[in-house]
């Protein structure tokens, strides 16, 4: 054994009893907090009280008891040892020491941990070294040391390749780690940035936007506790890069983070992709929008004639003037639609009463006056005089002013319940359902023309479906933002929301994933040159101006620990095109140059799975992908291609990260929808390490050459 092996042997022996009593102490956490579970919920509750206050304390114990577990695998990744000899241990979650004033483990997020991220030669904060520790399960593997106060290596100090070379050396699992052993000081100060605005990191393929967007949930959870107590949201693009990155923080020990697509916000299942991305983009825009808002106020009693209101065997007729007063008073009551409702009824109420009261006054009194004029009569006086007779205190008489006589709350009470007054208030203020506004915006072109002046014949002939066409996932924001309109705001809102490719938002998707986000705090991450086909802004201030005012502050990831630089130098033409004037990012890996093959469509799928035949007999171990046009995932199917990789249709490629690509077609690629080229461009940076393209070409023989076409 060389001396540094030996060395090295020797520093994983003294870890491993320090690691070795730290899951000691983990063990002892759990098995408390089991006990005390279990304690509650045996225990019995009499009342409904006390089984609330039991299922509190049980939810409690069983998160507490979900962060401990999730923390188990790589609970210590890091050793700080300061020039005093000061020496901190750090890991995923905090564990306290019995007798020791320092603890036993140091949380990643705590400020005491983070020297371990952000120290460096230049500035080592008062460290003298920074040691990552590797572990499999709960044995130390290695140890591996950088020295900061610039002295030479002593005794005890292994120096050998970078935790970040090896981390990014290590195979895919088609599932995302965590990066927290290795966070780089550019992305750890986004993390820990304590503004709890908005936060906006930007940065081209594989510059860790999404290892930044995950750490910083898990942060903000730790951080700040308001925030934490209401709730953190996670938004991803759709549900195969949910499952790409669900690992991700129940291995921070933060599994109570809701990770979501928009659709999934709103408890709706759309029946289908929107198959146009012209109209996709269009049902995005703001101006539907607005064209909701104007239909839902077109049902709010746009009444300019009166209406006949039957009570009993009586009729009222409402003014126009007094359906103009009740609409007021519902419209700026700050109500929804539906909400609103009842104060219109109520001012209905109120003027049916009116009416009815003034009229039964008027009857009486000229009944009174008929009498008084055929027998000479005050028979209110008369009355009076035999009461008095009678020996009656004429103070408690019953009423005879006709008005004292109106029983008004009886009235309106018996209103209240009264059929034709809900009539009445159906057909004036109709109660409204999202999916039927929707339905009626889309479905009936004078509607459109009416609420939709600004578009084109052509753009509103796009939107213009049938009744019974399915609902498209582009149709959830316009569903959602009438749900707001009619109904209210959504209950269900968070203390902070983190997205991730969120170029991909259309205004509408902004709107609704800001009603649920009522602090402005969110973090969102994402790259315009990757952008769909819905996506209409180009740069942030595009996307977020309408919604926030421009109130973020934004960052940029410069440096790709994905995209090998011989990849990334393929795209620069591409990138150049698609995002005019964007500074490519600087890779910190090398590979192979991609290969380009060349197929005609006969020859195409023996080309295909000849290839994947060939990198998975080369690199058995290596998680291998095909991305193709969305139309070619069947032909890739049949023929077989899962047997070696993993089929992904261009348009869910986003945020994916393999070993290999080969990407299928990348002409169809580009000319699929219209924002084809953006398409290619993720597809052909997913790959860690090899990428070939196979380009479909009429009567074309079999060729490879060494580079991709930019
Ligand atoms: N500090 C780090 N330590 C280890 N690995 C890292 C680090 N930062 C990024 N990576 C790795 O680099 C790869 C790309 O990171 P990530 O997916 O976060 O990039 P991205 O900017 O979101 O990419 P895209 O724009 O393509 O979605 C991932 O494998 C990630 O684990």
């Amino acid at each position: 054994m060389s001396q540094f092996n030996e060395e090295a042997a020797g520093q994983v022996r003294v870890e491993q009893a320090h690691v070795s009593a730290m899951y000691g102490r983990l063990d002892e956490q759990m098995a408390d907090v089991r006990a005390e579970l279990a304690d509650v919920l045996r225990s019995s509750a009499d009342s409904a009280g006390e089984v609330y206050a039991r299922d509190v304390t049980a939810e409690r114990l069983s998160r507490q008891l979900r962060r401990l577990e999730g923390a188990e695998e790589g609970l210590v990744f890091g050793r700080i040892d300061g020039a005093d000899g000061t020496v901190l241990h750090i890991g995923r979650v905090g564990l306290p020491a019995d007798d020791l004033d320092l603890p036993l483990l140091v949380d990643w997020r705590a400020q005491a941990a983070r020297p371990f991220y952000t120290a460096t030669a230049v500035h080592p904060m008062g460290l003298r070294r920074r040691r990552h520790l590797r572990l499999v399960h709960r044995a130390v593997r290695a140890v591996n040391d950088e020295l900061l106060d610039s002295s030479a290596p002593a005794p005890g100090d292994v120096v050998g390749d970078s935790a970040l070379t090896e981390a990014l050396e290590a195979q895919r699992t088609g599932r995302m780690r965590a990066a927290v052993a290795t966070l780089q000081a550019e992305q750890d100060a986004i993390v820990r940035s304590p503004h709890q605005g908005v936060t906006v990191v930007q940065g081209g393929p594989g510059t860790g936007k999404t290892v930044v967007a995950l750490h910083r949930a898990a942060y903000v959870l730790y951080a700040f506790a308001r925030a934490a107590e209401r709730g953190v949201l996670v938004l991803g693009p759709n549900p195969r890069f949910l499952d790409y990155i669900s690992q991700v923080l129940p291995s921070l020990g933060e599994s109570d983070v809701l990770l979501a697509t928009c659709a999934d916000l709103t408890g709706m299942v759309p029946e289908i992709v929107e198959p146009s991305a012209e109209v996709a983009r269009l049902k995005g825009d703001l101006t539907l929008a607005e064209a909701l808002a104007r239909l839902v106020r077109s049902r709010q009693a746009p009444w300019d004639q009166g209406f006949a209101v039957r009570v009993g065997q009586e009729g009222v007729r409402l003014s126009s003037g007094d359906i103009t007063a009740a609409r007021e008073a519902a419209a700026t009551s700050g109500l929804a639609h539906n909400r609103a409702r009842e104060v219109f009824k109520d001012r209905l109420i109120s003027t049916v009463t009116s009416s009815l009261e003034r009229r039964t006054v008027e009857a009486l009194a000229s009944i009174d006056a008929d009498i008084a004029e055929n027998t000479r009569l005050d028979l209110d006086a008369a009355a009076l005089a035999d009461l008095c007779a009678l020996g009656f205190d004429v103070d408690d008489a019953p009423a005879t002013d006709p008005a004292e006589m109106f029983d008004a709350d009886a009235l309106r009470a018996h209103l209240e319940g009264d059929a034709h007054v809900d009539h009445a208030v159906e057909v004036l203020w109709p109660r409204l359902m999202p999916d039927e506004v929707v339905r009626d915006l889309l479905t009936d072109a004078r509607t459109m023309t009416t609420h939709l002046p600004s578009l084109t014949d052509d753009e509103r002939s796009r939107l213009l479906r049938s009744p019974d066409s399915p609902w498209t996932d582009a149709d959830i924001p316009l569903l959602d933002e009438v749900a707001n309109l009619v109904d209210g705001p959504p209950e269900r809102t968070f203390g902070h929301v983190v997205i991730d490719e969120a170029q991909e938002l259309t205004a509408l998707q902004w709107r609704m994933v800001l009603r649920r986000c009522p602090a402005r705090s969110m973090t969102l991450v994402g790259d315009f040159a990757q952008a769909g086909p819905a996506t209409a802004a180009s740069d942030w201030s595009q996307a977020l101006g309408p919604h926030l005012d421009n109130r973020f502050t934004l960052h940029t990831l410069t440096v790709s620990y994905r995209t090998t630089h011989e990849i990334l130098a393929t795209t620069h033409n591409l990138l150049a095109r698609i995002a005019p004037g964007q500074t490519p990012s600087r890779s910190i890996r090398h590979g192979a140059p991609p290969r380009h093959l060349t197929a005609s469509p006969h020859t195409l799928t023996s080309t295909v799975t000849e290839e994947l035949r060939a990198q998975t007999a080369a690199h058995p171990d290596e998680l291998l992908a095909v991305i193709c046009a969305d139309a070619r995932i069947k032909d890739m199917a049949s023929a077989g291609a899962a047997q070696w990789a993993r089929l992904v249709p261009a348009s869910e490629a986003r945020g994916l990260e393999f070993d290999a690509i080969v990407v299928v077609g990348p002409e169809e690629i580009a000319a699929a929808r219209p924002s084809g080229e953006r398409d290619l461009y993720v597809a052909l940076t997913r790959a860690t390490k090899r990428l070939c393209t196979i380009t479909v070409h009429p009567g074309a023989q079999r060729r490879s050459s060494p580079q991709v076409r930019g």
